[in-house]
């Protein structure tokens, strides 16, 4: 029996842990396991304490109600097989399933409930209705640990409204994740560039606000990349584009030459005009960042911006860098979240690399985990503390 931090003694108590279990999939094959990896060190040592561990989590966006391809049934598995334990998986979050396999568990074994998002309680904008659902989860549990940093940004129920039901504290693998995003947001040594690039684009356009006062360098790739060449008055054919947000691209990119902030766009970029349709080959084909077809979606950053953006990044002494370059998934399109990748291990200084996709990218195409200051399991968590907002899931744990 042992005690937790913040906790006080756990042995024979049910602590329910919110982890980020939110894994690439290819049907029921997992693509990379890095945030099951990240999310076992805290549910080992809740184990190891005599803990019955129930773990809560989330995959994909399901709409408040099951759907098979977001079954988090395939994570049992792999969380069992890191373990070297058996993993009990819930049909459901909160009903019969979850209620028999917590009541099933013994001292120092784990559970894993079916995906959170499964129930409309989760996600809700009604405080009355999270509240519901958190007070049936917490219900399964007599204490609680926060540690699905890829969360803390969301104020949902199995993240929020849950600690303030139950005695809590923050998991090992938050802790971790704030103090290397603490070095980024107070004194990060210069030159201090930013990467962003990814598929969440309206999600990711604030932190450039806050950066424009901070960073040195923004060099800017991915989906991302399309609303601002359109901003500057460049065509974009098909690609990726937030309309709304073009008023937005401009007034960042006056401010960054106002500021003397360097805002770097590629210049060329790899376009498909097949992409994606079904089995067809991908036709990659380079086309100058002001002459995009009419036709053409735009999937990766070219080969000179490739090598400009590792020029850009060679002399600096902090980098963070948030979403792939491309799509890095087909091998045709990951060439410039490569040649991203492999600048940032040259640094001399601290480099972080953040956000799921981000951290799959680096590690599907090969890259030694070690040859990074830091790979955060947050995404959209590490840009939102980045941009100095207020993360529900950490203000909880502080109240
Ligand atoms: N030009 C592009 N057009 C469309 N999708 C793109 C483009 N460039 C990159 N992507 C896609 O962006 C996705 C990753 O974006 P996302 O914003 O989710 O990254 P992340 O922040 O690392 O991940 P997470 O939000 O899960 O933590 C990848 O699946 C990649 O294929
Ligand atoms: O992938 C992520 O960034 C986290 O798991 C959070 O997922 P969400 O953006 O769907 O809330």
């Amino acid at each position: 029996m042992g005690e937790y931090a913040g906790l006080g003694e756990v042995g024979g108590r049910r602590v329910l842990v919110r982890s980020d279990l939110n894994v690439p999939l290819d049907g029921s094959t997992i693509t990379d396991d890095g945030r099951i990896r990240a999310s076992v060190p805290t549910i080992a040592e809740l184990a190891a304490a005599g803990a019955r561990v129930v773990v809560t989590a989330h995959l994909g966006r399901p709409k408040g109600a099951p759907e098979e391809r977001y079954s988090l049934r395939p994570v049992a598995a792999r969380l069992g097989e890191l373990l070297g334990a058996e993993v009990a998986f819930a049909s459901d979050t909160v009903g019969d399933s979850a209620q028999q396999t917590v009541a099933g568990l013994a001292d120092g074994q784990v559970a894993l409930l079916e995906n959170v998002r499964f129930n409309a309680g989760e996600t809700s904008k009604d405080d009355a209705e999270r509240g519901a659902f958190a007070d049936q989860l917490a219900s399964l549990a007599d204490a609680f640990v926060s540690d699905g940093f890829g969360v803390v940004h969301r104020k949902q129920a199995s993240v929020y409204d849950v600690a303030q039901r139950l005695p809590h504290a923050m998991g090992g693998l938050v802790s971790t994740e704030i103090e290397v995003l603490r070095r980024l947001t107070e004194s990060p040594e210069r030159p201090y560039a930013v990467v962003l690039g990814g598929s969440k684009v309206s999600d990711k356009l604030g932190v450039i606000d806050n950066l424009l006062g901070k960073a040195d360098t923004l060099l800017i790739g991915g989906g991302m990349v399309f609303t601002f060449l359109k901003a500057q008055g460049h065509e974009v054919g098909k690609s990726l584009l937030e309309d709304d947000q073009l008023e937005v691209c401009r007034e960042y990119l006056a401010r960054a030459e106002s500021s003397g902030v360097s805002i770097v766009l590629p210049t060329d970029v790899v376009v498909d005009t097949t992409f994606p349709s079904g089995d067809a080959t991908p036709q990659p084909r380079v086309v100058a960042a002001d002459a995009i077809p009419d036709d053409a979606l735009g999937l990766d950053i070219g080969p000179d911006s490739a090598a400009a953006f590792a020029e850009a990044l060679s002399g600096a002494r902090t980098v963070f860098w948030n979403g792939p370059m491309g799509v890095f998934e087909v091998e045709e399109f990951a060439a410039g979240t490569r040649a991203v990748a492999q600048a940032l291990t040259g640094i001399e200084g601290l480099s972080v690399v953040g956000g799921g996709d981000s951290a799959a990218a680096v590690r599907t195409l090969g890259f030694d985990e070690a040859a990074f200051g830091h790979i955060s399991t947050g995404g959209g968590a590490s840009l939102e503390y980045l941009e100095g907002k207020e993360l529900p899931g950490i203000t909880v744990l502080e109240d």
